[in-house]
C-alpha cells in the first residue's frame, strides 16, 4: 500500500469512529478523547475540504493515538481561527501532556483597559539589540521592557483561583508600534521558564493576529498535513493563557501586517524559576554555622531540587567532585578531590536544554544537591517535570578559570 493511500485510509478510518456533534462531550471508557473547539474558516476552503467542523462544533473522538493524529492532520490542513471564548486543546504531547490556549476575551472591562493602556505606555520602553541564531546582531523589531524579580509593576493583580494557576513572578511587555512591528516565530521554551510553562498574555490597544503552528509532528508521515497556522486575532482587553504542551509542541509569533496599524501592548506574565547561571553564593555567614539552602526551582506535587551549602566541623576534610544519588535519603553527596581554594559548581539538569545554576564554595565549605518530593497535593499522574539528584551533572572549576576553558581544572563529573 503506498504511503498516499494509507494517509487517505487513515483519515478515513478517523472520519468513520469520530462524530462532530454540538453537545456536550461524550465520556466513554478508554481510548483518546479529544475535545476541538475551534471554527472552521471560510466556506470556500471548506467546500474543498467536505469534513471541516461547522462553528462552535465539538469533537468528541474515541480510538488509537494515531486516529488522533490523522483527525489533528485533517484539522490542520486548513486554517482555524480561535476567535471565541474557551480553551483549546491543540494537540497531544509527551507524556499525554495537551498544549492548550485558553482564551478570555474583553478580560479587561474598556475603561480598566484604557487606562491600563495610559500607564503602560509610560513605561521605560527600549529597542534592543539582539542576536540572531547566527550569532548576528539585530535590533528587535519592536520595543521591551522587563519586569523581573521583584515583581514591581502592581496594576494588574493576579489572584489564584486553583492551584494550577502559578505565582507569577516576572513580565515581558511588548510594544507593537505600528503594523511593521513583530515577534518572529519561537517558543518561550527557555529553562529558566521550566517544563511546560504557564503563560499569561493580556493585550492592549491595537488588535493584532497571534499566530501558532505545530513545531513539529510525533509521527512523521503525518508532516506535511500539519503546518496550517491558528490565527488568534487578539484584541484589547483579551486574555489568553498559554499552558501544558505548548511551548514544546508549538511556535508562536505575531507577523507584521501589511496596513496601517496603531501600537499595541502585549504583556506576558511568566514564572521564573531560576535564572541560567545565576550566582548564587552560598555561603555560611563567617560567624555563624547556619547553613544555607536555595531552591532552584519547584512545582507543586513534584519533585524540588535545591543545592544546600553547609560548614562542615573544622576537623572535617572537604572532598569535592561528584554528587551520588541515594533515593532512600533522597539527597546527593559532593565528595572527590579536596577543596583547596573557592570552587564553582555549575550545576545542571541533562537533556538538550539544560537548567544550570552556579554556586560558590569555599574552603572549608560544602555544596549538597540533593531533590526531595514535596508533598503531592493531588494524586500523582505521570510527572512532568522531576528532578532527581542521580540526573544532575556537577562540573568544578577554579574560580578563575574561564567557563570556556577547555578541561576544568579540578574536574567535571557527570552521572
Ligand atoms: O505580543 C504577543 O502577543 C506575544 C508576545 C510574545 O510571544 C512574547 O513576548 O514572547
Ligand atoms: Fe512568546
Amino acid at each position: 500500500m503506498s504511503a498516499e493511500k494509507a494517509k487517505a485510509d487513515r483519515r478515513r478510518q478517523a472520519r468513520v469512529q469520530g462524530a462532530w456533534n454540538s453537545g456536550p462531550a461524550r465520556r466513554s471508557g478508554g481510548g483518546v478523547k479529544q475535545t476541538n473547539k475551534v471554527d472552521g474558516g471560510d466556506a470556500s476552503s471548506a467546500q474543498q475540504k467536505p469534513q471541516v467542523p461547522a462553528a462552535n462544533q465539538e469533537f468528541v473522538f474515541d480510538g488509537s493515538v494515531s486516529e488522533v493524529l490523522a483527525r489533528e492532520a485533517e484539522l490542520a490542513s486548513k486554517p482555524v481561527t480561535v476567535d471565541k471564548d474557551g480553551d483549546y486543546e491543540l494537540s497531544i504531547g509527551r507524556n499525554d501532556v495537551k498544549a492548550v490556549v485558553q482564551m478570555r476575551q474583553k478580560f479587561l472591562s474598556d475603561a480598566e483597559n484604557r487606562r491600563l493602556l495610559a500607564e503602560l505606555n509610560r513605561l521605560p520602553w527600549q529597542q534592543r539589540m539582539g542576536l540572531d541564531q547566527g550569532g548576528q546582531p539585530y535590533q528587535e523589531p519592536r520595543e521591551t521592557c522587563w519586569f523581573g524579580r521583584p515583581y514591581t509593576y502592581s496594576h494588574v493583580k493576579w489572584e489564584a483561583t486553583d492551584d494550577s494557576w502559578p505565582q507569577f513572578n516576572s513580565v515581558m511587555c511588548n510594544r507593537y508600534r505600528d503594523g511593521k512591528d513583530k515577534i518572529g516565530w519561537h517558543a518561550d521554551d527557555e529553562p529558566s521558564l521550566g517544563r511546560q510553562p504557564v503563560i499569561a498574555s493580556l493585550s492592549f490597544g491595537e488588535t493584532r493576529r497571534f499566530m501558532l503552528r505545530r513545531r513539529d509532528c510525533r509521527v512523521q508521515t503525518l508532516r506535511p498535513l500539519i503546518g496550517d497556522p491558528i490565527t488568534v486575532p487578539l484584541q484589547s482587553g483579551d486574555l489568553l493563557v498559554m499552558r501544558g504542551s505548548l511551548q514544546e509542541d508549538w511556535l508562536h509569533s505575531v507577523p507584521p501586517e501589511y496596513h496601517d496599524k496603531e501600537s499595541r501592548i502585549n504583556l506576558t506574565f511568566r514564572v521564573i524559576e531560576h535564572s541560567p547561571n545565576e550566582q548564587l553564593c552560598l555561603r555560611p555567614g563567617p560567624e555563624d554555622n547556619e547553613n544555607k539552602q536555595v531552591t532552584l526551582s519547584a512545582r507543586p506535587g513534584q519533585m524540588q531540587a535545591q543545592l544546600c551549602c553547609y560548614r562542615p566541623r573544622p576537623q572535617t576534610q572537604l572532598l569535592v567532585g561528584t554528587v551520588l544519588d541515594d533515593p532512600k535519603r533522597e539527597r546527593g553527596t559532593v565528595i572527590g578531590s579536596p577543596i583547596s581554594a573557592a570552587k564553582r559548581f555549575e550545576l545542571g539538569s541533562p537533556g538538550p536544554r539544560s537548567h544550570e545554576a552556579t554556586g560558590l564554595a569555599e574552603r572549608h565549605e560544602a555544596m549538597t544537591v540533593y531533590g526531595r518530593e514535596a508533598r503531592p497535593r493531588r494524586p500523582r499522574a505521570e510527572p512532568i517535570l522531576s528532578f532527581r539528584p542521580a540526573r544532575y551533572r556537577l562540573h568544578i572549576t577554579e574560580l578563575n578559570s574561564t567557563p570556556s576553558s577547555s578541561a576544568p581544572a579540578g574536574f567535571s563529573a557527570q552521572q
